[in-house]
């Protein structure tokens, strides 16, 4: 298969970059056990995300499109440095205020705020599925944590994956999302983050399993 690797930083996938493509050039095309893998990094976010994957998917044809990275877990059943399958992906800030309450923009019969993963192409391994949701703000907030949980209940959530399911969808390119647990949703406090454990648990899935899709 031809794969596209996505990531929003290049530290997130280092460790595999520095194994597969030591001098990293981001049009070199490289082979992992069967496939053909292009890598990409969108930087973070959900424009940088979409914009990156818009142009390139105009360009360029993919059998699957993988999304990779860090995250944050609403619950704390998931530990620091597990790994999750993304299947369905919200863009839960796309709406409107009315006062106490939010109208999403599907309500509002504006247009898709979820999007799911590939029901064509599955991966062997078993890891846990989740619903995530995808922010341009972190939630770092008591009151608005307690919030997005009455809403909408996420297990977990980033700052790109609805908009690369959205890209890979409007492309009709098959996608898949794997992400790795760093930090629990909480008030802010940047050193309870694994940022380490996270990536190189992340690092270790996509060497042993990636040849395996
Ligand atoms: O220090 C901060 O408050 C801060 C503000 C914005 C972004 C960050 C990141 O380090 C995020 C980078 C990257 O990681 C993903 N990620 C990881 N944990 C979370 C989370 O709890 N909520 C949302 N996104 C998260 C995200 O996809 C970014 O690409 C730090």
């Amino acid at each position: 298969m031809k794969i596209l690797l996505v990531a929003a930083t290049y530290q997130e996938i280092e460790p595999f970059i520095k194994k597969y493509a030591p001098k990293f050039n981001a049009d070199e095309l490289l082979k992992v056990g069967k496939h053909d893998i292009k890598i990409m990094i969108t930087g973070v976010g959900m424009v940088a995300t979409a914009y990156a994957l818009g142009k390139t998917l105009a360009q360029e044809n993919f059998d699957l499109a993988l999304n990779v990275g860090i995250a944050g877990s609403f619950y704390r059943n998931i530990k620091l440095g597990q790994l999750v399958e993304v299947r369905e992906d919200i863009l839960s800030e796309l709406g409107a205020e009315d006062d106490e309450e939010f109208i999403s923009l599907e309500q509002l019969e504006m247009g898709e705020v979820e999007f799911r993963a590939s029901e064509k192409i599955f991966l062997k391994d078993n890891l846990r599925k989740v619903t995530a949701i995808t922010v341009n703000t972190v939630h770092g907030n008591e009151d608005s944590i307690e919030e997005i949980r009455d809403r909408i209940n996420p297990t977990i959530e980033t700052m790109e994956g609805a908009a690369f399911f959205y890209a890979c969808e409007e492309a009709q390119v098959e996608a898949l999302q794997i992400r790795c647990i760093s930090n629990y949703v909480e008030k802010r406090n940047r050193e309870n983050w694994n940022l380490v454990l996270a990536v190189n648990n992340l690092n270790e899935w996509l060497i042993n399993n990636l040849k395996n899709i």
